[in-house]
């Protein structure tokens, strides 16, 4: 370790994890790096995330491995690396962990016409995004046995611009397949408490859930709900209670927002984790989560059961966090998701648990990237997307503008960093502390919900060598040519949004630029990430 504190440090770049890993800054002049130039590449800047603090930082990456072999904690001119290294000084741009988005829906095989592994991955890319978990529904056949875990694997093969891993499914009658969908590498599993808006994917009862808990209870994997159910009373009127009001019922005009929000109030998502939360003693080792968390009233509930040691965590979307139900215009279905985005008070409140809590329920922050084509959401003509729908493929079953009869999805990945800026910058927070937040919400912690721990989410030797090249200062308008996914209909659209990913690196090769777009040499270089998770 005496070479650290000489002049000359030696880097083993074939070795995972190399021996000089943090130096002081040099005392006399710079170091040298010895190293053959071809085996690594340099990253520095005046600001870089390194676990879990803002700090110069030059990052070498083996482009041998793909692993971070070495992190200095100041930024090491050019002079010395051999001559030939690539190198590049990004500063005062931030270096950050890649991202990892834990909730997209890429719906190939079967309905690539809404999303596929190649235009998903591509607009995750552009937006600092390295890994990106695949939801097991939307797609035909889901995920929800062996099976067809193997149709998506053969699908995704050579169309992956980023890392992509995948979620089982729990649907009523596959218990028998969730083990072996563990031992094939799904980094965990989700089931729904309501309908799911497609067939092939069904709810879960309670015995359901009882059971995949019995059988996964001690499988190293993470058990998530999507928590709406409908409570046995759904309406008082007055001093009248009225009993089993038919589910989802509108009382309103269907293009207004505010009657498709009345129609899945907090109280679905209460009932809903109170469900899970009564089986929680079934598996007490095996960690749960609640996916797109929306409802402040849930959090109570869920900060009780912590307290009382269940493992149980949340995530909520960029969308819950800065779209507002009072600002919806009417019929503008871009904003139809479930949960459902709510009122103002609400986005304050997932924001307060957020920042002020000292262990908040809600670890992460995911995009729930869940698009259809633009038809399916029955866009009225005045809000934009409606002129670009492709041909129909499949004919609207309702009018134009109909919250209840539109896809119910928001699209947005590949965007979140900068909602989470702008949204960051608007309500005047501390530039470093977010830089941090959204590092731990969006990269250490979602690798962590999938397993992923050991590779992904932060910049530490032994790491893949993923990072996002983040300009704080920049801002971009959202449009066709921001928006990569396939279908170019999300309410972000023509907004504009602060902070842009001016590179995203992979495994210490640089997968896109604003400015030389994709390096399409040598095509998509994403890995698929089969292998199966270990006990924590
Ligand atoms: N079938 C879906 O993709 N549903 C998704 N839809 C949303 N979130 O509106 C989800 O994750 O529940
Ligand atoms: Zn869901
Ligand atoms: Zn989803």
């Amino acid at each position: 370790m005496n070479a650290l504190l000489s002049t000359t440090l030696t880097l083993d770049t074939m070795a995972p994890f190399a021996t000089g890993t943090d130096t002081p800054h040099p005392v006399n002049g710079s170091p040298k790096i010895e190293a053959n130039a071809s085996d690594i590449t340099v990253l520095s800047s005046s600001r870089a995330v390194v676990e879990d603090r803002l700090t110069a930082a030059t990052i070498v990456v083996s482009t041998i491995t793909g692993k971070i072999t070495s992190i200095f904690h100041s930024v090491l001119p050019e002079s010395s690396f051999p001559p030939g290294t690539p190198y590049n000084d990004y500063s005062p741009h931030v270096l950050l962990p890649g991202l990892v988005d834990a909730h997209v829906h890429l719906n190939e095989p079967g309905r690539t016409e809404w999303e596929g592994f190649w235009t998903g991955t591509r607009a995750a890319a552009f937006g600092g995004v390295t890994t990106v978990v695949d939801m097991p529904l939307n797609a035909i056949p889901p995920t929800t046995t062996v099976a067809g875990l193997k149709e998506k694997i053969a699908a995704a093969q050579g169309k992956c611009w980023v890392d992509v891993g995948f979620y089982g499914g729990i649907i009523p009658g596959n218990t028998e397949e969730l083990k072996p969908l563990v031992k094939e590498g799904v980094r965990g599993f989700k089931g729904f408490l309501i309908d799911s808006g497609v067939e092939e994917f069904p709810a879960v009862s309670s015995i359901d859930v009882a059971k995949a808990f019995l059988v996964l209870a001690d499988e190293p994997t993470t058990v998530m709900f999507h928590a709406e159910m409908i409570p046995p009373i759904s309406a008082s009127v007055g001093d009248d209670v009225q009993w089993s009001l038919p589910p989802l019922e509108p009382t309103g005009p269907l293009d207004r927002y505010q009657t498709f929000l009345d129609s899945r109030p907090a109280s679905f998502e209460t009932y809903a984790i109170l469900q899970i939360l009564s089986l929680a003693h079934l598996a007490p080792r095996l960690p749960l989560h609640i996916v797109h968390l929306s409802a402040i009233e849930a959090i109570p509930m869920l900060r009780a059961a912590r307290e009382l040691g269940v493992k149980i965590t949340a995530e909520t979307c960029f969308h819950y966090l800065s779209l507002a139900a009072e600002q919806i215009k009417e019929g503008d279905t871009r904003h139809k998701c479930c949960p459902p985005i709510r009122d103002q008070a609400n986005q304050d409140g997932l924001w307060d648990e957020m920042l002020d809590v000292k262990d908040s329920v809600i670890k992460t922050v995911v995009s729930d990237h869940s698009p259809c084509t633009p038809n399916l959401k029955l866009l009225p003509a005045h809000v934009p997307g409606a002129q670009e729908s492709p041909k129909a493929s499949c004919a609207p079953r309702a009018g134009k503008g109909d919250f209840f009869g539109a896809w119910g999805g928001i699209s947005s990945v590949g965007l979140g960093i900068s909602i989470l800026w702008t949204e960051s910058m608007r309500r005047s927070l501390d530039v470093d502390e977010t830089l941090l937040n959204i590092s731990r919400w969006c990269c250490v912690n979602t690798a962590r919900q999938v397993g992923l721990e050991d590779k992904k989410g932060a910049l530490k030797v032994g790491m893949d060598g993923d990072i996002a090249i983040f300009d704080d200062e920049a801002a971009f308008e959202v449009q066709s040519s921001t928006m990569l996914f396939r279908n170019k209909c999300s309410p972000y659209q023509g907004k504009t949004l602060r902070g842009v990913v001016r590179e995203t690196w992979l495994r210490g090769r640089r997968v896109h630029s604003r400015v030389g777009g994709f390096v399409e040499k040598g095509g998509p270089s994403g890995h698929l990430l089969l292998e199966p998770r270990v006990k924590a």
